[in-house]
C-alpha cells in the first residue's frame, strides 16, 4: 500500500459542529517514516476551549440532564455500542491514519482499532449495570437511620492524551467518560491527532447529542494548558510525560481540582536462570522494541541473571537482527519510524550519552542504512550500565534496552525497584512461587508473569510513585469519572431528642 500524499482535511470538533478553529491557525501534518507534510490540523488556542467547555457544560445540565447525564445507562450505551461499530467499518482507514500521522507499523495499528473498538464495547456494557449498581445501601448500627450510595457523574472533564496510541489512549478516557455520564473536551497530542478529529466525524455520524464530546486538537501549551487551568472543568485526567502530569497536578491544585495521571515509566523485565531463552528473548524484544519503544510500559531495563547473560544476549542480538524495519506500511514491518525528528533526536542523543558514561552499544545505536528517510532507528541493545547513568535512570520512549546482570532474587528485586517511576514490571521464571514473591515486591501498578505488555480492557491499568496515580480501564475506569454521594434518611416517627423542648406557654 502506498503511502497517499495527503490527508482529509478536519476541524475541531465542539457542540457537534465540525468548524475551523477560532484564529484560523493550522499545525503541518509530517508522515514520520517519509518525513513528507501530508496535511495539516487545526491548532486550537483558549478561545476555542471556552467554546469547548461551555458546549460540554451546557450537554452536561441539558434538560436537567435527562437526555445525557442522568439518562439511563442503556440510553448512553447505545451511543458507546454505535460508535464501537462504526470504528470496525472504518477499520482499514483509521489504521492507516494511525500509521501515517505515527510511523508505527500497519499491523499494529490495526490491532489498536481493534482494541478501541473492543473498549467501546466494554464501556457499553458496564453502563447498562451502572444503574443496577445505584442506591447500594450501607449497613448502619443505628436503626433509625437508613444509608445508600449513589455514584454521579463528576461533570465536565479535560481528557488530555499522548501520541504513542493516539485514539486507543484517547478512547481509555473517552468510553468511560460516556459510561457514566459525564462531558468532555479531548485534547490528543498535536503531534498524532487525525483519528481523534476522525473520532469527532464518527460521534457526529451517529447522532451523539452535541457537545457531549469536543476534541480540539492543537499545541500542548495552547490548547492543553488552558483546558487544564479552566475553572469550569471540574476534573482532568490526563496521560502524557511525568513533567507535563505535575505542571498539571500544580494548575488543578489552585482549584482543588481531582486530577488522574497516567505518566512515564522505567520498567523492569528480571529474567532468571532456569527458562526457555529464545521464549525469554522473544518477550524482551516485544516489552522494548514494539512500537519503536515507545509505550509508557516498555520494559526497557533488562536484568539478567549472571548464569544466562552471555546466551541470552546472543540470542538478543540475533533476534534483534531480523527485525524487520521496513515503511510501516509493508508487509511483516516488526519496527516502523518513531513519531517525529525530536523523538529520533532524543533517542539517538539518549545513546550517545549512554557511550560518554561508559556503557556498551552492544547493538545498533544508528539509522538502519537501508532506509535513507523517515525517523527510523535500530533496534539498540545497551550493556555495562551502571545505576547512575541516565540510560538506566530516565525514560527514552524509543527502541533502547539497556542490561544489567544480576546473581540472588533479592538483588534482582533491588534493581527492579531501583527507580522514581512504578507503572509496570515482568519476571520471568519456572518457579511460580518466586514469580509471586517477585510480584508482590516489586513496586508498580502492573506485574507481568512469563511476558511484557499484555493489555486488557477488564484489569486496572496504572502506575505508584513518579509514574501516577489514579486507575483506568476496567470498573476502575469508570470510578475515575464518578463522584460517591452518601445519602441518609432519618426514618423513626420519634424525635431525635438531642435537645430538650422548650416549655410550651
Ligand atoms: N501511563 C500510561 O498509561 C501512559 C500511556 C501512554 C503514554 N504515557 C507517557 O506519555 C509520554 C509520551 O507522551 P507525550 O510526549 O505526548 O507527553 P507530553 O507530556 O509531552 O504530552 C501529553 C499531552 O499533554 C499535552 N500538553 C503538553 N504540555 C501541556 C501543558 N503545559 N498543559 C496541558 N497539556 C499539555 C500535549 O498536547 C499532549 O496532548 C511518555 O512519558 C509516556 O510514558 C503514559
Ligand atoms: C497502555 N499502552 C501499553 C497501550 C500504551 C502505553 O504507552
Amino acid at each position: 500500500m502506498a503511502a497517499p500524499s495527503a490527508i482529509p482535511r478536519r476541524g475541531l470538533f465542539i457542540g457537534g459542529v465540525v468548524g475551523e478553529p477560532s484564529l484560523g491557525r493550522r499545525l503541518p501534518v509530517v508522515n514520520p517514516a517519509t518525513e513528507a507534510t501530508i496535511g495539516d490540523i487545526p491548532a486550537a488556542t483558549a478561545e476555542d476551549v471556552e467554546l469547548a467547555v461551555s458546549a460540554a457544560r451546557d450537554a452536561f445540565g441539558r434538560d436537567g440532564g435527562r437526555h445525557w447525564s442522568r439518562a439511563p445507562g442503556a440510553v448512553r450505551a447505545k451511543y458507546l455500542k454505535a460508535i464501537a461499530a462504526k470504528i470496525k467499518d472504518k477499520k482499514s482507514y483509521l489504521a492507516l491514519l494511525e500509521t501515517f500521522d505515527s510511523g508505527k507499523p500497519l499491523d499494529e495499528a490495526a490491532g489498536d482499532m481493534e482494541d478501541v473498538a473492543a473498549c467501546f464495547e466494554y464501556y457499553a456494557d458496564l453502563a447498562e449495570a451502572l444503574d443496577g449498581k445505584q442506591r447500594a445501601p450501607i449497613s448502619l448500627p443505628m436503626e433509625k437511620f437508613e444509608s445508600y450510595v449513589l455514584k454521579e457523574p463528576i461533570g465536565v472533564v479535560g481528557l488530555i492524551t499522548p501520541w504513542n496510541y493516539p485514539l486507543l489512549m484517547a478512547t481509555w478516557k473517552v468510553a468511560p467518560v460516556l459510561a457514566v455520564g459525564c462531558t468532555a473536551v479531548l485534547e490528543p497530542s498535536g503531534l498524532a491527532s487525525l483519528t481523534c478529529l476522525e473520532l469527532g466525524g464518527i460521534c457526529a455520524e451517529i447522532g451523539l447529542p452535541p457537545g457531549v464530546l469536543n476534541i480540539i486538537t492543537g499545541l500542548g501549551t495552547e490548547a492543553g494548558a488552558p483546558l487544564a487551568s479552566h475553572p469550569h472543568v471540574d476534573k482532568i485526567a490526563f496521560t502524557g510525560s511525568t513533567e507535563t502530569g505535575k505542571r498539571i497536578m500544580i494548575t488543578a491544585s489552585q482549584m482543588v481540582k481531582p486530577v488522574s495521571l497516567e505518566l512515564g515509566g522505567k520498567s523492569p523485565l528480571i529474567v532468571f536462570d532456569e527458562v526457555d531463552i529464545d521464549k525469554a528473548v522473544e518477550w524482551a524484544m516485544f516489552g522494548c522494541f514494539a512500537n519503536a519503544g515507545q509505550v509508557c510500559s516498555a520494559t526497557s531495563r533488562l536484568l539478567l541473571h549472571e548464569k544466562i547473560a552471555k546466551r541470552f544476549l546472543d540470542r538478543l542480538v540475533a533476534w534483534a537482527k531480523s527485525i524487520k524495519i521496513s515503511d510501516p506500511l509493508e508487509e511483516g514491518c516488526r519496527l516502523g519510524s518513531v513519531v517525529s525528528e525530536g523523538q529520533y533526536q532524543k533517542s539517538m542523543k539518549f545513546i550517545s550519552t549512554a557511550r560518554c558514561e561508559g556503557a556498551t552499544i552492544l547493538y545498533g545505536g544508528a539509522r538502519p542504512q537501508h532506509l535513507e528517510r523517515g525517523f527510523f532507528s535500530e533496534p539498540t541493545i545497551i550493556t555495562n550500565v551502571s545505576t547512575s547513568m541516565q540510560i538506566w535512570r530516565e525514560e527514552v520512549f524509543g527502541p533502547v534496552i539497556c542490561v544489567k546482570e544480576f546473581r540472588t532474587e533479592r538483588e534482582a528485586v533491588e534493581l527492579a525497584n531501583d527507580t522514581h517511576y512504578g507503572l509496570a514490571g515482568a519476571v520471568i521464571s519456572n518457579d511460580l512461587e518466586r514469580c509471586e514473591r517477585i510480584s508482590k515486591a516489586i513496586q508498580s501498578g502492573i506485574v507481568w508473569i512469563n511476558c511484557s505488555q499484555p493489555c486488557f480492557v477488564q484489569a486496572p491499568w496504572g502506575g505508584n510513585k513518579r509514574s501516577g496515580f489514579g486507575r483506568e480501564l476496567g470498573q476502575w475506569g469508570l470510578d475515575n469519572y464518578l463522584s460517591v454521594k452518601q445519602v441518609t434518611k432519618y426514618c423513626s416517627d420519634e424525635p431525635y431528642g438531642w435537645y430538650r423542648p422548650p416549655s410550651k406557654l
